[in-house]
């Protein structure tokens, strides 16, 4: 991961002095030619010694395929990130070198359904990398836990908001959202003549989040009202962008969180603090998602309420910003698809006479093609890119190759989800891969887009609850057509990752109340 790591660290900081001691022989009066031979040792340690050593037999990778200037570098899988385009070229990287490829001096990168159960994988899970000491929040919080202990104690609190009845509970609120959203659909087109699904369907996922978990106390007015002028939509995703680009320069990060300008940078630090702060003071208004952490049964484990500000943020990124660009690549690949749209249509037009009453909505888990949709979103779609996983001290074993210990190993998520040999056809979207003998088939291929063991995301349930209720009740209710000019090519093409998805193309579409035949 670092520019420094590649276990080299010791013997850089060794030679280092060494030279630079050696080259000054203690001549006391000129300490600036001191600093002079230091600069020049440094140098020469970036541009000579260091890369020679990460190429030569003595680095414990030196067995694996991969680009040299990833053997000896960080900076090329950073410049991918910055682009949003390590999905691709990770990719290509298998494509070229295989099932098994170095990525950077001191990361592999697999693809392999066995590699997912080693790195993942609950009996045999590698602890997180210190990718994930990429925050300076105070407080701890789920998704930054590494030690296995600790983080299980906080899942259990975690896991009671996702429990059936939890989510049960929060079903109203989000039928209520859509609501919204319908609204806010026809208003927008009848105030421009057409709407930005790019812009909108984000501002719905953080308002849905915002009164699911938050009783509504995160912020005020509505995101979907205001359009968002505080631009807490676009500050999160550029928190998630900045945090997953810092991982390429894990050592620089500190020292570069203090540089003034980059502090701005984390103002949604500030939205997430004030979103507790806020919910500390007014109290649920309901069983949200917040209150079970909280639960009076004494029995149970409480979350202390100066954890809820680093808790709120990961709500914030990892709940409302994750389903954002979900909504978008599923509504997209439907317009897109226009067969898979009409069968979605017909799936919901046989099992509802005219739009659903809120109440059944609740019965939408058995319908094979909702699910089957948003399965195969989330595969070309998925918003996490690689998760880092670090092998431990006795070192590891993964698909047969021995990795030493310390080195960061990962299954790239984007990169799986389009293997020929896993998923036939792999750009092509096609739910009917999730389909076995008119039923939703969840596990007919392995899908990672929530990872795996128990590190895995927590809220995958509430996520088809949402979606679903989403798709159902806008199919049912409204005619969406894109406007003239929409190349889904070129949409596709525009979309960015970084632990974030972002789309470079608006999705500009015309709504009106459905005409039935
Ligand atoms: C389409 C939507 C979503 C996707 C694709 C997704 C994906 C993921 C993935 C891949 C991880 C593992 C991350 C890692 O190991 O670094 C994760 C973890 C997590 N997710 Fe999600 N997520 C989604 C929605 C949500 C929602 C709605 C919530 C909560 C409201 C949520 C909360 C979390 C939390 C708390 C973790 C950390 C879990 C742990 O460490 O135990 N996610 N998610």
């Amino acid at each position: 991961m670092g520019l420094l790591t590649g276990g080299a660290a010791p013997l850089t900081t060794s030679f280092l002095a060494a030279s630079a001691l050696a080259a000054w022989k203690g001549d006391l009066t000129n300490l600036s030619k001191l600093a002079s031979y230091s600069a020049a040792t440094v140098s020469g340690m970036f541009l000579v010694v260091l890369p020679a050593y990460r190429l030569s037999p003595f680095h414990g990778l030196y067995e694996y395929p991969g680009p040299l200037l990833h053997k000896i570098s960080e900076l090329p899988m950073l410049y991918y990130t910055l682009r949003g385009i390590t999905h691709l070229k990770v990719r290509e990287l298998h494509d070229k070198y295989g099932r098994t490829v170095q990525t950077g001096p001191n990361s592999v990168s697999f693809l392999s359904p066995a590699s997912i159960s080693t790195i993942y994988g609950s009996a045999t899970a590698l602890d997180k990398a210190s990718a994930y000491d990429i925050q300076h929040m105070d407080g701890a919080g789920l998704f930054f836990m590494k030690d296995k202990a600790t983080h299980a104690r906080r899942r259990r609190i975690w896991n009671r908001s996702f429990s059936d009845n939890a989510i049960a509970g929060y079903h109203d609120e989000v039928v209520q959202c859509v609501e919204h959203l319908i609204r806010c659909l026809l208003k927008r087109t009848a105030d421009n003549g057409k709407v930005d699904l790019v812009k909108l369907l984000p501002q719905y996922s953080f308002d849905s989040l915002n009164s699911v978990f938050f009783s509504g106390h995160a912020f005020s007015p509505s995101l979907m009202d205001s359009d968002d002028p505080k631009r807490i939509v676009a500050q999160a995703a550029e928190f998630f962008a900045i945090s997953e680009s810092l991982t390429h320069i894990e050592p620089l990060f500190h020292m570069t969180m203090k540089i003034p300008g980059i502090g701005a940078l984390l103002e949604f630090e500030k939205i997430s603090i004030r979103s507790a702060e806020s919910w500390l003071r007014n109290g649920p208004s309901f069983a949200d998602g917040i209150s079970h952490w909280f639960d009076t049964d004494p029995s149970q484990p409480k979350l202390e309420a100066a954890d809820l500000p680093i808790e709120a943020e990961t709500l914030l990124i990892g709940g409302a910003d994750t389903i954002g660009g979900v909504s978008v690549s599923v509504v997209f690949q439907l317009l897109a698809n226009p067969k898979w749209l009409a069968a979605l249509r017909k799936e919901l037009d046989e099992q509802f006479e005219g739009p659903p009453a809120g109440h059944q909505l609740r019965d939408l888990d058995d319908l094979p093609i909702i699910n089957a949709v948003l399965q195969e979103s989330l595969r070309l779609g998925a918003p996490l890119p690689g998760l880092p996983r670090l092998v431990p001290e006795s070192g590891t074993v993964i698909d047969g190759n021995f990795l030493p210990a310390g080195t960061f190993v990962s299954v790239p998520i984007g990169a799986y989800h389009v293997d020929e040999e896993y998923f036939p056809d792999p750009h092509v979207f096609d739910p009917s891969r999730w389909i076995d003998e008119g039923r939703f088939a969840p596990s007919k291929h392995l899908l990672l887009a929530f990872s795996a063991g128990p590190f895995n995301c927590v809220g995958q349930k509430l996520v088809f609850m949402q979606l679903r209720i989403m798709l159902a009740m806008v199919l049912t209710q409204l005619d969406i057509t894109p406007t003239a000019g929409f190349d889904a090519a070129k949409f596709w093409a525009g979309v960015r990752n970084r632990r974030t998805t972002t789309f470079t193309e608006p999705l500009w579409v015309k709504v009106t109340p459905r005409a039935r035949k």
